[in-house]
């Protein structure tokens, strides 16, 4: 089990003519993920989904708040004594072809953790050869065919799949997908995502779905959860299936009517989501960081915190005073 209690991160950003800026990538986030389960963390450019998935894979570090993998708090640990619990935790980056070392075989980008592997499993050093082999079929690709070759000699789809045998030489318990599929090509994206799906029931591995894109969370994530993040908080929170058929969070409904958000968001009335950029700050502090785009949004929701909780009736918890079911106009209607 790996569970986030209450995450944030600030970054110092630098230059401009408004000098340093405080950005706060995430507010205090809680999740939950067990072993095989599926999580989707779905939201719009910016809204901190990429430092959580490095936060999570120890590659990024957070302020405040707690990361436990497995009962262990990584918040006491040196970076030293974090780093075998991280290995639980393997990214997929969404380029595939920066994430091999062009100058390597895929023979010798899998040898080398593996022979580390067999080391800390006392296995022979011919197992890791073996081993390559069983993943490469494990990800549907002909060891034969790959293994000699270097990343350039293979198309987008068959490098991700590389990459995520290579994540499996240390038998993760949890792969978090960053966007695994936006720079593939189309034709490929499905396998990948099938794969992904398929790994999940053949091994156990749980899958963390970084996206910004619905359709692909509700494939990926079908049985698991939702995470909707909105600049930096968890705004709704739920099973896949509900949130994407009966979302109650009016920021989930306008991610659901299109992104990026132009169009009203019900009917009749037509209420329109404001764009991001035309909105105001939406900084910390008091009122719903949602309120200045929101067409439902009221003096309390400018005032008061909403904090995320569940109502008597809804399966999700979300984090808004005026939570509605509302017919989502499909994308492209009403623009
Ligand atoms: N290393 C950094 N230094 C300064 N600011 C950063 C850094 N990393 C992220 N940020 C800022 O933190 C916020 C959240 O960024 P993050 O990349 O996590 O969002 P995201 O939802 O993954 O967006 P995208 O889909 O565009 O990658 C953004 O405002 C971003 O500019």
């Amino acid at each position: 089990m790996i569970t986030g209690n209450g995450i944030t991160r600030t970054f110092k950003q630098r230059g401009g003519v408004l000098g340093s800026r405080e950005v706060p990538a995430l507010r205090g986030v809680d999740f939950a993920i067990g072993r095989g389960g599926a999580v989707s963390f779905i939201g719009e450019s910016g809204c901190g989904k990429t430092t959580l998935g490095r936060i999570l894979a120890g590659l990024e570090t957070y302020d405040s708040g707690d990361l436990v993998i497995n009962g262990t708090s990584m918040s006491g640990l040196s970076h030293r004594r974090r780093q075998p619990y991280f290995r639980a935790i393997q990214l997929i980056h969404q380029d595939p072809y920066s994430a091999l070392n062009p100058t390597r075989t895929i023979h010798q980008t899998l040898a080398a953790p593996l022979a580390l592997r067999a080391g800390q499993t006392g296995r022979p050093r011919s197992w890791t050869d073996e081993r390559a082999e069983e993943l490469l079929a494990l990800v549907g690709l002909d060891p034969g065919y790959v293994l000699p070759r270097y990343p350039h000699q293979l198309s987008g789809g068959m490098r991700q799949r590389v990459v995520i045998a290579r994540a499996l030489t240390v038998d993760p318990e949890m792969l978090v997908a960053d966007e695994a599929v936006s720079m593939i090509d189309v034709s490929m994206r499905l396998g990948i995502l099938a794969l992904l799906k398929d790994l999940r029931e053949r091994l156990g591995v749980s899958v963390l779905f970084i996206t910004h894109d619905i359709a692909t969370a509700r494939y990926i994530g079908e049985g698991g959860e939702v995470y909707v993040l909105y600049r930096g908080q968890v705004v709704e929170q739920g099973p896949t299936e509900t949130i994407i058929a009966d979302p109650v969070h009016p920021y989930t409904q306008s991610l659901l009517s299109a992104i990026p958000v132009l169009h009203g968001l019900e009917r009749p009335g037509a209420e329109r989501v404001v764009p991001v950029e035309a909105a105001g700050g939406g900084q910390a502090g008091a009122g719903c960081l949602f309120a200045d785009r929101c067409p439902f949004s009221t003096e309390r929701c400018r005032s008061e915190t909403p904090v995320l909780g569940r109502d008597g009736d809804t399966v999700q918890r979300h984090a808004c005073f005026h939570p509605r079911r509302r017919s989502v106009i499909p994308l492209g209607v009403g623009a």
